[in-house]
């Protein structure tokens, strides 16, 4: 759906000042229906790739698709199949949320354009809202119309960049919440958010960016990756012999004692926990909780950057 090959992006500044090289030889394939999360410290070149993939600026060298339209060659088609709500979005401050989105929805040729616009008013819950105007709307509320605007077209491909940044937690659960609809509904989603945990529950697969992709994977598959699966055992007591025990087994590759639990790694603890189990209820363990650890989405994304640095 979204295909990039060695996208590159350069910014001349002044004479004698080296050029920024935002984003540097992007490859990276976005399938139909995925929730693609770009994630990046401040500066790395995420809202570049964007609005180069929405054919707003173009790449100083490499080619990108959004599916068969290249960007340079079929811009309009591509402004066509793309919805995108920016990192500011501007609205016209003094008419109403309904006049907003008309104007946007008569700008892409919609066939229906009060129903449009009365749909997405009412998905997003700014209905009665509808005739006030947006200089009245809190941040919540414009952030809610700029993705309504974003869909008016019923683009299959959206770039949301920050959509929950700044909003109440509330706020930031319809968003949420939203996204998971349309993705449901099949839409490609490429999310730029700093918002980890956010990325961890919404995203397919996500891609760790600064300038160039340091990684591209599911979250699971990263995790497993950087810091290989650990499991917990909470004991009633620990008995310092136990741990030997655990280490002969060959599929453990690790046993650290704290407090009264014991934490494995190991992979495939699927496969290996009731073996584990058995062995310790066998020594006499009062075991009282299994469970995996699992690492944040923030510390494989730390761990990431810490090591390209
Ligand atoms: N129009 C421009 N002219 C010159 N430099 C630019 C321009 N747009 C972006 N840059 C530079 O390109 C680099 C990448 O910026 P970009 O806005 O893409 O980062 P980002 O990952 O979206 O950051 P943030 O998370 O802070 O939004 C920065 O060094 C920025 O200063």
């Amino acid at each position: 759906m979204i295909r990039t090959e060695n996208l590159t992006k350069t910014f001349a500044l002044r004479k004698n000042q080296p050029p920024i090289q935002a984003v540097q030889n992007l490859t990276l394939e976005v399938k139909e229906g995925e929730v693609f999360g770009f994630l990046g410290p401040n500066g790395a070149g995420k809202t570049t790739t964007v609005r180069m993939l929405a054919a707003l600026i173009r790449p100083t060298s490499g080619s990108a698709f959004i599916n068969q339209f290249q960007i340079g060659r079929d811009d309009t088609q591509i402004r066509r199949s793309i919805g995108i709500l920016t990192e500011t979005p501007g609205m016209y401050e003094r008419l109403s949320a309904e006049k907003n989105l008309s104007i946007y929805a008569n700008l892409y040729d919609v066939a229906d354009v009060k129903g449009q616009v009365e749909k997405y008013l009412r998905m997003l819950g700014l209905w009665n809202r509808r005739m006030d105007e947006v200089g009245s709307f809190s941040k919540g509320m414009r952030q809610k119309l700029a993705i309504a605007r974003a869909l008016l077209h019923e683009p299959r491909v959206l770039f949301l960049d920050e959509p929950t940044s700044g909003l109440d937690p509330e706020a930031a659960k319809l968003v949420r919440d939203f996204i998971e609809e349309l993705k449901s509904e099949g839409r490609t989603i490429f999310l730029c958010t700093h918002n980890l945990d956010e990325a961890d529950r919404l995203c397919d697969r996500i891609g760790i960016f600064k300038s160039r992709l340091i990684a591209v994977d599911t979250p699971a598959n990263l995790r497993q990756r950087l810091f290989g699966r650990r499991v917990v055992f909470h004991l009633r007591a620990l008995n310092p012999e136990w741990v030997e025990t655990l280490r002969r087994f060959e599929f453990v590759k690790e046993v650290t004692p704290v407090d009264n639990r014991l934490l494995v790694r190991l992979d495939e603890p699927e496969q290996y926990n009731p073996v584990l189990i058995r062995k310790l209820v066998e020594c006499g363990a009062d075991l009282q909780f299994v469970g995996e650890i699992r690492h944040s989405l923030e510390d494989i994304y730390l761990q990431t950057l810490q090591a390209e640095e």
